[in-house]
Parts: C-alpha cells; structure tokens; sequence
C-alpha cells in the first residue's frame, strides 16, 4: 500500500477549511491512490466547531482518509507534516489597522515557524494562504532556520485563476486554452496581474485585448476581486479560497506543464531587482516539489513600475515586522 501523505492544516474549522478538507480527503490534491492522514490546528475556542468537521469527515466516509488527527497545540499538529497549510489566521475587524494585523499574525506565525523548525518532516512543504499571506510566509520562513527557505510559499495563485478568468471571458476562450499568466508581488491591491507574456492558444494575449481594458478593467477587477466578494457574498473568499490553495500544492508538488508556469510568492534572490529575502509572487515552473523563478522575461515601464510598488509594500510590511520585533 502507498504510504500515506501527512497534511497539516491550520484554521481547520474555518470557512475555508471547510471547503478544503473534503476536496483533499477525497483526492483533489494527491490523486486517487495516495492515502491522506489529516492533522488539524486550530485555536481552543475553535475545538468544538473543528470536531464538528471531523464529524462529517467520518460521515463522507472517504476511501482515502486514513487518519483525521484534531488539536490546538501546533507542535503536536505539524508533527511529521510532509505539507502544511496555513489558512489560521486571524482576520481584519473593524478599526484595525495593518500593523494590528501584523502584529496578531504575526504572533502566530512566528510560533508556527518554531514549530515547524522542530517537528515537520524532511520534505515539508508549506503553503500559507492565511494574510497577510505574503508577509506572513516570511515571519514562518524567518522563524524556521532548519527548513531551507525554499519549502515556504505564499498563496497568490487565487489571484492568478481570477485573471485566468477574466481574461478567458473577456476573449470568449477558455481557460485552459490560456498559458503564461503572472501575479507578481503580494496578494493585496498593488498586486500586478501581467497579461504581456501570457498566450491564448499560442496567440498573444496582450494583442487581442485593448490597453485600457488591461489597465481601467482587468488589473482593478483581479486586484480587487477579494473586496468584491466580501460585498457581494458577505463574507471573503472561501471555496476558490480553498480550490487555489489545493491548486498550488498540487502543481508545486507534480510540477508545471511544459511551456507553462504558475504565480506562487516565494522568496526573492533578487530577481527582477526585487529585493532578497521578500516575498514575492513570480513566474514559476516546478518540478518534483521544487520551483525556479522563470527569468528573462521582458518587462515593459508599465509593468516596472507596477512590480516596483508592491515590492515596495512589501518592504514597508517587512520593517512593521522589523519594528514588532517579530523576524
Ligand atoms: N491568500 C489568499 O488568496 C486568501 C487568503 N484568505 C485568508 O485566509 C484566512 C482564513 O480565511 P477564512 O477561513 O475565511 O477565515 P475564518 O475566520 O473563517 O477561519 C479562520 C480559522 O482560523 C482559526 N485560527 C485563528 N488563529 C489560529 C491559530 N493560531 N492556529 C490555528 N487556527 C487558528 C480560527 O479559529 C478560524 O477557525 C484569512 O486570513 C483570510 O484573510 C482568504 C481568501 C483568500
Ligand atoms: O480579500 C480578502 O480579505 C480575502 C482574500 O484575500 C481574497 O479574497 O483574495
């Protein structure tokens, strides 16, 4: 029999947990032999929610799911991971400012990293999807000196399906007949979704589009799409949420089509004049559970100065950071 796969996930009682668990549990992420051992965190006052979920996981009685293990203790939980997820997060309320947000994520994430450091297994994987996601990523990354900075990813590939989408609606093709689209910086508003390398059906996207359907519509509908949710549905994001989390594992671990990539933030070592050690969403292939910036890729001034001001949000979340004193 296949050994199993260890996930750890955090934030398991959550709206977004909810629509992950059951996809993973029936196969989404690891195909339709791989057995998967669910280790679920979440905080105290979550538990009796989380054993609810666990409840209904029995209920589905999913051939795949060989063990749900629940707890709030996250080195118990990471113990052996060969992947986590980090969707537990605390989100914005009312009246909070960035730095209030930082500064409680930023706890947590600071003890999660330790927590990996200690426990997780050789290969481990981690994706954070829980935002500020990017920054986020990189307290976990700075706080886990053992796990080579590489195993750590933060989610931009939700923004990458939406520009999928609209593009694929704007010039009536469908997405999977689209290649080469790129987010690059951090999942917020001054993300830079990039249609000037992207293809449809081998054609140039950026040609059959107008300029200012890129710049007035496509760019604000992508780079907004999470506000228009919360309007629209009145709460965030939740199961696209989770399909583009299961989406990045998936491809990050069984690698990129040839010809094609995804946008995942990762580390910068510079490239693209990004400053080292952010993380920042690029162009990506991978391959066995390992990722390559995609470089030489032409960038117009549009595009430069679009990049540029993320890379520089990003670089003001890091000194918050800096300043908590958290990594
Ligand atoms: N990167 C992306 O594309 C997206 C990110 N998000 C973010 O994902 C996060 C989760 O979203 P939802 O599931 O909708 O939120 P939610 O509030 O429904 O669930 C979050 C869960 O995390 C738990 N939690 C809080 N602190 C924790 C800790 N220290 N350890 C373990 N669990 C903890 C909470 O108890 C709660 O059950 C939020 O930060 C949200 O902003 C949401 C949509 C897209
Ligand atoms: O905007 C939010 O709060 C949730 C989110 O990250 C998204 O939907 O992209």
């Amino acid at each position: 029999m296949t050994t199993p796969v260890k996930i750890a996930i955090t934030g398991a009682a959550g709206q977004i947990g909810y629509s992950l668990l059951f996809r993973i549990a029936s196969g989404a992420l690891f195909g339709p032999d791989v057995p998967v051992q669910l280790r679920l965190l979440e905080i105290p006052a979550s538990m009796q929610a989380l054993e609810g979920v666990a409840m209904e996981l029995d209920d589905c009685a999913f051939p795949l799911l060989d063990s749900v293990e629940l707890g709030d203790n996250a080195e118990h939980i990471f113990n052996g991971a060969n992947l986590a997820l980090l969707v537990g997060a605390r989100p914005r309320s009312k009246g909070m400012e960035r730095k209030d947000l930082l500064d409680a994520n930023g706890a947590i994430f600071t003890e999660q990293g330790k927590a990996l450091n200690k426990v997780a297994a050789e290969d481990v994987r981690i994706g954070v999807t829980g935002n500020p996601a990017n920054t986020n990523a990189m307290i976990a990354m700075n706080n886990a000196p053992d796990i080579p900075a590489e195993r750590f990813s933060a989610l931009t590939r939700l923004d990458h399906n939406r520009a999928l989408a609209q593009l694929a609606r704007k010039t009536q093709s469908r997405v999977d007949e689209i290649t080469n689209m790129t987010i690059w910086g951090n999942h917020s508003a001054t993300q830079y979704p990039d249609i000037y390398h992207a293809k449809i059906n081998g054609h140039s996207a950026a040609e059959l589009v107008e300029q200012h359907w890129i710049e007035d519509d496509f760019i604000p509908t992508v780079a907004q799409r999470g506000s228009a949710i919360i309007e629209a549905r009145g709460a965030s994001s939740a199961a696209s949420a989770a399909s583009a989390t299961i989406d990045a594992a998936r491809d990050w671990l069984h690698g990129t089509p040839e010809g094609d990539w995804v946008s995942m933030a990762v580390v910068s070592d510079g490239s693209y004049g990004i400053p080292e050690g952010l993380m920042y969403s690029f162009p990506v292939t991978t391959q066995d559970g390992n990722w390559q910036i995609v470089h030489d890729l032409e960038i117009n001034d549009f595009s430069r100065a679009k990049m540029d001001a993320s890379a520089t949000e990003l670089s003001e979340e890091r000194d918050t950071v800096t300043e908590l004193g958290l990594a």
